[in-house]
């Protein structure tokens, strides 16, 4: 891929998953600038990444050719107008990874009909296994675009959407999921360890069982997931009991319930901010 000077305004858990990816994925570090108010942060990237560091947010859009914002949503207006009245943002590339702000709204807040990508990424994306889903519109340069997917795609796997409502979608499926799977972990760590077995020994055998199961679901694309699951339900048996129990108590309804929350939240955001 290209490696265009990059800058990332704020520098807070999900900059640091996106840059920890680049640089193992080999995206020369001397490119990738990261800003911030507070400093420990960016000692942490420094130390950790080589990448080049500083509080100035107009000194890092100024060196950039692509800007990757990636601060709350709610501070994100704020930070936008203050760029645009201290930078010429010309030809330069946006990026947002914020939850809930439409395109069209990053660039109201810019201040004019920039380049901008919007993206919905995830903390995976550290380990190089992020899934990102992304959205432009039809003005976008095609450089430009396969810049933007080329970059998530060095953090993991990527899906262009056509229509911008569905990256509340992606939000659901992807962006928020992986606290869902941890939700499921650290419930199934805490019954563990009512059996007699200690923490470590709890979260290594639930980890372990997800890491297994996740690799199966990845390395079989032809089998479905009701298939894989069948193939631990012994008829009669131990597994059939367990499921029997999540669907009576309604496992269906409360996922869609609780992507659907996502999906509500991310829409009334982008009234909100
Ligand atoms: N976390 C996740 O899993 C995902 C998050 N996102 C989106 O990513 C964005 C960032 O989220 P996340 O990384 O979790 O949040 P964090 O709070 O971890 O990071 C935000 C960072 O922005 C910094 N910041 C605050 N004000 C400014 C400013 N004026 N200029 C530059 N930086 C500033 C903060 O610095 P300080 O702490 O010093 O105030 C902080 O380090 C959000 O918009 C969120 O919607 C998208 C997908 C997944
Ligand atoms: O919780 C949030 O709003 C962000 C967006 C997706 C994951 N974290």
């Amino acid at each position: 891929m290209q490696h265009r000077n990059i800058a990332f305004i704020g520098a807070g858990n999900m900059t640091k998953s996106i840059i920890s990816g680049m640089v193992s994925s080999g995206y020369p570090s001397d490119r990738i600038t990261a800003s911030n108010p507070s400093r420990p942060k960016l000692d942490d990237l420094q130390q950790h990444f080589g990448i080049n560091i500083t509080h100035d947010n107009h000194a890092a859009v100024n060196d950039a050719e692509v800007v990757v914002l990636a601060v709350k949503p709610q501070l994100m207006e704020q930070v936008c107008q203050d760029l645009a009245k201290h930078c010429d943002l010309s030809g330069k590339l946006f990026v947002s990874i914020a939850a809930g702000i439409p395109h069209k709204r990053l660039q109201q807040m810019l201040g004019g009909e920039y380049d901008v990508v919007r993206t919905m990424p995830n903390t995976p994306s550290a380990l190089g296994k992020g899934m990102t889903g992304l959205y432009a519109d039809a003005s976008l340069d095609a450089q430009d675009k396969t810049y933007a997917g080329d970059l998530m795609g060095q953090v993991g796997d990527i899906v262009w959407v056509e229509d911008e409502a569905q990256i509340n979608g992606v939000i659901a499926a992807a962006g928020s999921s992986p606290a869902y799977f941890f939700l499921f972990l650290q419930a199934m760590q805490e019954f563990t360890m009512t059996q007699g077995f200690d923490k470590d020994t709890a979260r290594r055998m639930v980890q372990q069982a997800m890491l297994g199961s996740a690799e199966m679901v990845c390395h079989n694309p032809d089998l479905e997931l009701s298939e894989l699951r069948a193939q631990v339900t012994s008829k009669g048996g131990t597994t059939a009991q367990a499921v029997e129990h999540f669907q009576k108590n309604g496992l269906d309804k409360l996922v869609a319930g609780a992507m659907a929350a996502a999906i509500a939240r991310a829409e009334e955001m982008s009234d909100l901010f």
